[in-house]
């Protein structure tokens, strides 16, 4: 794995030194918003009108980042209206590639059925030649225009809430203004402490730094443990992004985080209002084509080699949520 610097692949570690043995996830580049009449959305350029075709989805099964993207996706019933290219789950010396340039084949990775290119840096180099930053999925390709919309998947999943309601039935609101503050509050807890937190945990390197994401990880789940008693989704009965923020975390907890990222205080199995919400979410039509467990187990285990140097990818647990 590595990164772009002025436009050059490198090939580099997560560097923890500089920071006391702390993992620090770095800040998302293209910012770019889709609105239904191409207008600018609250940071970068505009001219990004919806429309059916246009736009491009880079994602990797792996990631619980890009797996929100393709939850929305399929609740919004846009697998019509955007199509998708995934990339192999191993993430190695030249990071993301397609399916056509992997070593090995795994079902369900695809090659770059936009640009054909090998490697996803060759995407983010189409859109910035001389790009420096993480190279990252999602990534949101417009082929108009010819260059990302965002790479941010938090910002991916409320276009693809709001922007295209000419092109799919759904009205379905997954970020309605009633409780737009509440989610917020909420999703900056739980990013912090549960989503980005499993990172912290598994990518710390000193001891205290480990120990200080662990506890706070499970404080939360603790608090979203009881959050859950007697209601459906996190807000209540009404689904929101909230809710498929939580579960794209929740879904790779116990087959990876528990033991690859040692976040083994307590697996989701044995909270029994969570395991019931992730399978009342995996049950939602759509949702269980999205979720790949062959692709997150060999990702995490066979490409974090600084964690897991054989490579060995376990062989349980056993689904629970079927
Ligand atoms: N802020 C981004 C983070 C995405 C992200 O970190 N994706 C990971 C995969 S889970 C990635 O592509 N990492 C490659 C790297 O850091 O080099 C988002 O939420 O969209």
């Amino acid at each position: 794995m590595g990164l772009l610097v002025d436009g050059k692949w490198v090939d580099k570690w997560y560097d923890t030194k500089s920071t006391g043995g702390r993992f620090v996830r770095t800040v998302t580049s293209f910012r770019n918003w889709i609105n239904p009449d191409g207008a600018p959305g609250p940071t970068g350029e505009g001219g990004f009108p919806a429309e059916a075709g246009r736009y491009h989805l880079y994602v990797s099964y792996a990631c619980p980042w890009a797996h929100r993207t393709l939850i929305m996706r399929a609740l919004k019933r846009l697998e019509d209206v955007v199509s998708v290219s995934v990339v192999d789950p191993f993430m190695g010396a030249e990071g993301w590639v397609f399916a056509d340039h992997a070593e090995r084949h795994t079902d369900g990775a695809t090659a770059d059925s936009v640009l054909g290119r090998k490697r996803l840096y060759e995407v983010y180099l189409e859109a910035a030649p001389d790009y420096s930053g993480r190279v990252t999925v999602p990534v949101l390709w417009d082929r108009k225009r010819g260059t990302i919309v965002s790479n941010e998947s938090a910002e991916i999943i409320r276009m693809l809430n709001a922007a295209f309601d000419a092109f799919t039935p759904d009205r379905h609101d997954y970020y309605p203004s009633a409780l737009a503050e509440g989610i917020d509050a909420l999703n900056a807890r739980i990013y912090d402490a549960v989503n980005n937190g499993v990172y912290k945990a598994g990518f710390a390197t000193a001891q205290d730094a480990y120990e200080e994401a662990v506890k706070a990880l499970f404080v939360l789940l603790d608090e979203l443990e009881a959050r859950l008693d007697g209601r459906s989704w996190l807000m209540g009965e009404t689904l929101t992004e909230a809710d498929i923020r939580l579960f794209t975390t929740l879904i790779r907890f116990d087959p990876v985080y528990v033991g690859h990222f040692k976040c083994n205080i307590r697996r989701i199995a044995d909270y029994p209002n969570l395991a019931r919400f992730v399978k009342a979410l995996y049950r939602l039509p759509g949702v269980k084509g999205t979720v790949n467990l062959t692709h997150i187990k060999r990702h995490y285990y066979e490409s974090h080699k600084t964690i897991n140097p054989t490579g060995i990818v376990p062989v349980g647990p056993q689904v629970w949520w079927e």
